[in-house]
């Protein structure tokens, strides 16, 4: 037996056993004991299935994904969005849970050819759907986004969105646009969003962000001139915070709250945290 969760390119959906995740567009269903159901007994459950992935091996045992058409009523189940599993609970369910969503989303909007419109199918031993008629594959997409904590001594730059929870400040964050390095992106969203100037960029680390495909690249910049002038629509308010008064700040595991934590601790020599992948 491996320990821990790993993602595999495809199991024999006709191989009976293992676990299963159900999702819905409500989110994943659960009970007391989480998400994961013994396969056998979910697929008894007369739930409306519209596809079945196998996704991984957690400790070993196969895990499959009934990706469902509606959220059916499972007597003593309930449905939790995959923002309620990254805030809380076991981290490695989140995982799976991220790759499971991020699989069933692709394989949903990929059933037919970007290109010609014909139905594609799925190749055999690769995460990856084939239209025959036009020879093209599809693989799972990635977006990649730059997220940057902006730093003067002693002072931490931080902003909202109007999508934000009240009174919750964050770094800035990005999609990468093509043609662009990652420095690119990030100069820019610094730009567009505060329309201020950085130096000294330095990548922290990374993370998967699957709401829905992003790949989160963490860096930190030191400011390097203007004043800060918000983006309409895009950022309500931004500002410089001590770090010994931050406003309330994102969720204990993302990257963006690692940046923020890392700053601070390396600040004051403090133990530094620890980035969940
Ligand atoms: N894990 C973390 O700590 C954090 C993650 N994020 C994530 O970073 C990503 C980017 O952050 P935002 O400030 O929202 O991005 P942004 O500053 O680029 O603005 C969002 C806009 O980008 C466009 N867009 C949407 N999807 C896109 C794609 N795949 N490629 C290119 N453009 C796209 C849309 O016009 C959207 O309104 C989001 O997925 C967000 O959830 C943001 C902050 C913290
Ligand atoms: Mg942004
Ligand atoms: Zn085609």
């Amino acid at each position: 037996m491996t320990p821990g969760w790993i993602t595999t390119t495809l199991l024999d959906n006709d191989a009976p056993g293992g676990w299963a995740v159900a999702r819905s567009r409500e989110g994943f269903l659960h009970d007391t004991n989480g998400p994961l159901f013994p396969r056998e007994w979910l697929k008894r459950q007369d739930l409306p299935v519209f596809a079945e992935h196998g996704i991984g091996h957690l400790d070993g045992e196969p895990v499959y994904l009934l990706e469902l058409d509606s959220p059916a009523d499972v007597p003593g189940c309930s449905w939790q969005g995959l923002r309620g599993f990254m805030l809380q609970g076991d981290h490695t369910l989140y995982k799976v849970l991220g790759y499971a969503a991020q699989i069933g989303t692709w394989a949903r909007e990929h059933r037919f050819c970007g290109s010609c419109g014909q139905a594609m199918v799925q190749v055999p031993r690769e995460r990856a759907m084939y239209c025959q008629a036009c020879d093209l594959r599809s693989y799972p997409r990635i977006s990649p986004s730059m997220i940057v904590l902006v730093t003067r001594g002693d002072d931490i730059l931080l902003a909202r969105s109007p999508r934000f929870v009240t009174g919750v400040y964050s770094t800035l964050a990005g999609f990468a646009e093509p043609g662009e390095s990652a420095e690119d992106c990030l100069i820019r969203e610094v730009r567009e969003e505060v329309q201020l100037e950085v130096k000294n960029i330095q990548y922290m680390g990374s993370q998967c962000w699957p709401f829905p495909h992003s790949m989160m690249l963490g860096f930190h910049a030191e400011y390097a001139g203007g004043d800060i002038v918000p983006q309409a629509d895009e950022i309500e308010d931004a500002q410089w915070f001590n770090i010994h008064e931050l406003p309330p700040l994102p969720a204990s595991r993302s990257i963006a709250r690692y940046l923020i934590d890392l700053y601070v601790a390396r600040r004051l020599g403090h133990a530094e945290p620890v980035l969940p992948g």
